[in-house]
């Protein structure tokens, strides 16, 4: 007989952890006349399997907050957590095993290791780690992100583009809770950055990946499944949906009116 452990939480009506959330996140750097607020009591939560996008002005905190939540910055205040863990509970040690478990992270510029294969460069962090690749797994984001007939190609024998999609597949090749991306799409043309957008969106669609994408472009943003706006180290504004134009409406508010 089936008990109420055994249906998936969903169907009793309790929501499933966020993959990821903050509570009163705060970071202050500097003193003194150079003191700056980034971060303000900021409470966010991440749901598993969506994908959200962070964007805001110019120094509103959209790195320290990625950074934060991704344990590779200290927080002055509140917490940050990751699944049920607690950063600030971690030491040094623990922080980066979880770091190299559970979360993946997607820079603008590829970080790629240059005497490295595509293939290998995917499968560096579980080499590190002393770990073997599920093979279906990885054959499945390998597909998905299309690099079959490039994997024993060195980076400088790859498209930016291609490279992104190395990068985003080593982000995912290890199946980690979620996965932090900034700017990925930052130094593409807009086809390319198109393709890993797309790539993305279909391993959320897909495998139920959670990604948090931190990006100025407002055709980026609109990949996601929730835009979330900062201004002055505040969450200001939401919106779920997210299209092209509502986002770019939305940046252009900014402008016209400044936050205190
Ligand atoms: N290491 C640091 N030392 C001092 N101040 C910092 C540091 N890092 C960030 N800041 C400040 O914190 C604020 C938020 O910076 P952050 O880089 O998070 O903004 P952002 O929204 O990502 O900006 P951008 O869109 O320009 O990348 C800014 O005022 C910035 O100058």
């Amino acid at each position: 007989m089936t008990s109420v452990r055994d249906i998936p939480t969903q169907r009793v009506g309790v929501q499933a952890p966020p993959a990821a959330r903050s509570v009163r996140l705060t970071k202050v750097f500097g003193e003194g006349d150079t003191r700056v607020v980034a971060l303000d009591a900021v409470d966010v939560a991440f749901r598993a399997g969506q994908f959200t996008a962070i964007m805001g002005p110019s120094g509103s905190g959209k790195s320290t907050l990625m950074h934060c939540m991704a344990g590779l910055d200290a927080v002055t205040d509140g917490h940050a957590h990751i699944g049920d863990t607690e950063l600030s509970s971690l030491n040094d040690r623990q922080l980066t095993m979880l770091r190299r478990d559970k979360i993946g992270f997607i820079f603008q510029a590829y970080n790629l290791l240059p005497t490295l294969t595509a293939l290998e460069n995917i499968t560096l962090p579980m080499d590190i780690a002393g770990r073997r690749p599920d093979q279906a797994w990885l054959d499945t984001v390998i597909d998905t992100v299309g690099l079959r007939p490039r994997l024993n190609h060195r980076p400088s024998e790859l498209s930016g583009g291609q490279q992104q999609r190395v990068a985003c597949a080593r982000a995912m090749a290890n199946r980690p809770e979620i996965i932090f991306a900034d700017e990925p799409t930052g130094n593409l043309d807009s086809k390319s950055g198109a393709d890993v957008l797309a790539f993305l969106r279909r391993s959320v669609m897909e495998m139920g990946q959670t990604i948090v994408m931190v990006t100025h472009d407002p055709v980026a943003a609109s990949y996601a499944d929730r835009v979330l706006f900062l201004a002055d180290g505040r969450i200001v504004d939401e919106m779920l949906s997210p299209t092209r134009e509502r986002v770019l409406e939305r940046m252009k508010a900014f402008d016209r009116q400044p936050e205190a």
